[in-house]
């Protein structure tokens, strides 16, 4: 469904991508891995078009999404939780919810109260402030309020990052049972390499902005791990 094809993406004119090729197929679960400041967030930002400048092709089901806004990817079914989650810390919970829904397709913005099943929490907190949440909890709300646009791919940037250990377990499944129950596809960037090889399908080793090992999860051998990440 979501097809990078020699893409390369810049800051100014440092070139922090280079010839990335990337599919991702509807239902799959991609995990893109390696070290601090290979590209792994650019390539997010390239598929968002969130970066200065992006050449090459990005397809979504088949459609180009050269020049295409980044509020229009969102309509067509893209949803980002980014690294620091991003959550409004002065908007209660229940307003950072109300966020997402604007990019829900016109006959699904209202709040999608299924979320309180995977997250009970942030029912509980609807009216506290979104920045008196523990770090687990803010990142709770930030899938919670990604999952508002009824997304078909979801993009999560370090999700577990800085959380205690119950909770990353609690978000590592929910992540999966999105993937797995909702056939949403998924794309991960992780630096937990036991989650990425126990929910993913698919993954992608980045080096230097350039893909430089992909495939099939079973094929992240112990070796490529330990050539080409930080463990
Ligand atoms: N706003 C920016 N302006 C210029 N260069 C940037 C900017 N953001 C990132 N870079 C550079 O682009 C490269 C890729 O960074 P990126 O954040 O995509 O890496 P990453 O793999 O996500 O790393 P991390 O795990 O630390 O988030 C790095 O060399 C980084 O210094």
């Amino acid at each position: 469904m979501l097809e990078l094809t020699n893409v390369d993406a810049f800051y100014g004119n440092s070139r922090a991508l280079q010839g990335v090729n990337v599919r991702v197929g509807a239902g799959e679960f991609l995990s893109v891995l390696g070290r601090n400041g290979v590209g792994k967030t650019t390539m997010m930002r390239a598929i968002l078009g969130l970066m200065d400048r992006v050449t090459g092709e990005l397809r979504l089901d088949g459609r180009d999404l050269a020049g295409l806004p980044t509020h229009l990817r969102a309509k067509a079914g893209i949803a980002y939780v980014p690294q620091g989650r991003g959550i409004l810390p002065r908007f209660t919970v229940r307003e950072n919810l109300t966020l997402g829904t604007f990019a829900a397709p016109a006959d699904k913005a209202v709040l999608d109260e299924e979320v309180f099943e995977l997250f009970p929490v942030l029912r509980d907190f609807l009216g506290r402030n979104g920045g008196n949440l523990s770090g687990g909890q803010q990142q709770q709300l930030a899938i919670a309020r990604a999952l508002q646009a009824r997304p078909r791919i979801i993009l999560l940037d370090e999700p577990t990052e800085g959380i205690q250990p119950n909770i990353v377990e609690q978000i590592e499944e929910v992540i999966t049972r999105l993937n797995r129950e909702r056939g949403i596809a998924v794309v991960l960037v992780e630096q937990n390499v036991r989650f990425a090889r126990r929910a993913s399908t698919r993954f992608a080793l980045l080096e230097k902005g350039r893909v430089v090992a992909e495939g099939s999860v079973s094929a992240l051998t112990d070796d490529l791990v330990h050539r080409h990440m930080a463990v």
